[in-house]
């Protein structure tokens, strides 16, 4: 019998799909790595990473796997308020994705900032795949000793040393992080490489306004998908046009988004327009509906129409 293609053998039991992120401390690699994966350097425009749930960097197709890669800021520790927030929205992230890939430096001793972001990743659901980056930069001998020591670290799923500099194992680091991917249906569609990252933070945007003071109320049920945007001239003048719909998972919560009479939803829309503006430094006219879409969090099809 011919040998199934290497998609079939990644995914045995059959597609499969997730997200995926770098952590590691200062200086680790991760973003280095994120950009030899990507094959090109992408600009992220986040300035605002304290209300950016996940920046999707890019979409890996592979047969038989896609692989989501996130973006996410580093856990420090915290000095201010707006600190903790940060990290507390960084564990939600780390929550969320079903592989991490915790890079380790092959030229450094393991310090105990590694230790430290180990232990909080070993609280999290999603599965770990240690990354000793940096290869390049050691002996084979040298090297051989870091794996021992990260392998001593923490019961890892798997443990793959590369170097994003020579390229050496990237390819083969994607396909290690793709097979403890859960079975999924295709998330993103083929031809999908990576989110504009400014139609994220529009909609970001919209959903932080849509929040405003009733966050106890709707902590996650709530999506917003920017449906169209287009620049276009009116009386003159150069403005956005953009028209967002904002998903909820109940009729109440339909009614607690819209308020009463549709004063809170217009309210919604004026903050939303007033920062769109100032993001993308035009005028802005923001049409936005609101929709119930039935356990949007659990229908995989539906969450990916939504942008997670
Ligand atoms: N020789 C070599 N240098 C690398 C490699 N990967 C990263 N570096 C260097 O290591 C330094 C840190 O890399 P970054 O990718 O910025 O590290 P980071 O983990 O994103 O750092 P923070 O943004 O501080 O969290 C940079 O000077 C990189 O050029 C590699 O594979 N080989």
């Amino acid at each position: 019998m011919p040998n199934p293609p290497a998609g079939e053998q990644l995914a045995a039991g059959g597609f499969r799909a997730g997200f995926s992120c770098f952590v590691g401390r200062p200086n680790a690699g991760k973003s280095t790595l994120a950009n030899a994966i990507i094959g090109e350097k992408v600009a992220i425009t986040s300035n605002r990473p304290q209300t950016t749930r996940h920046v999707v960097r890019a979409v890996m197709h592979r047969p038989g796997a896609q692989l989501i890669l996130v973006d996410t800021p580093g856990l420090h520790r915290p000095r201010t308020l707006l600190g903790e927030r940060l990290n507390d929205l960084v564990r939600s992230t780390w929550s969320e994705v079903d592989v991490i890939g915790l890079c380790i430096p092959a030229d450094e001793r393991i310090g105990p900032g590694d230790r430290f972001i180990t232990k909080e990743i070993s609280e999290l659901k999603g599965t770990v795949v240690a990354v000793v980056t940096k290869a390049d930069l050691v002996s084979r001998e040298r090297l051989m000793e870091q794996l021992q020591a990260v392998d001593k670290l923490y019961d890892f799923a798997d443990i793959v040393p590369v170097s994003a500099k020579t390229g050496k194992n990237v390819d083969t680091l994607v396909d290690v992080l793709s097979s403890h991917l859960p079975e999924s249906p295709q998330l993103y569609p083929d031809d999908m490489v990576r989110e504009d990252p400014e139609r994220v933070m529009i909609s970001e945007l919209v959903r932080e306004a849509a929040l405003e003071g009733v966050k106890e109320e709707l902590p996650h049920s709530i999506a917003v998908v920017i449906e169209e945007m287009e620049d276009e001239v009116s009386e003159g003048n150069e403005r956005r046009r953009i028209y967002a719909e904002i998903y909820v998972e109940r009729d109440s919560q339909k009614g607690i988004v819209i308020g009463k009479g549709g004063a809170r939803l217009k309210r919604v829309g004026t903050k939303a327009r007033k920062e769109i503006a100032a993001l993308i430094d035009s005028r802005v006219y923001l049409d936005l509906h609101v929709r119930v879409a039935k356990d949007w969090q659990r229908d995989p099809k539906l969450l990916s129409r939504l942008g997670f």
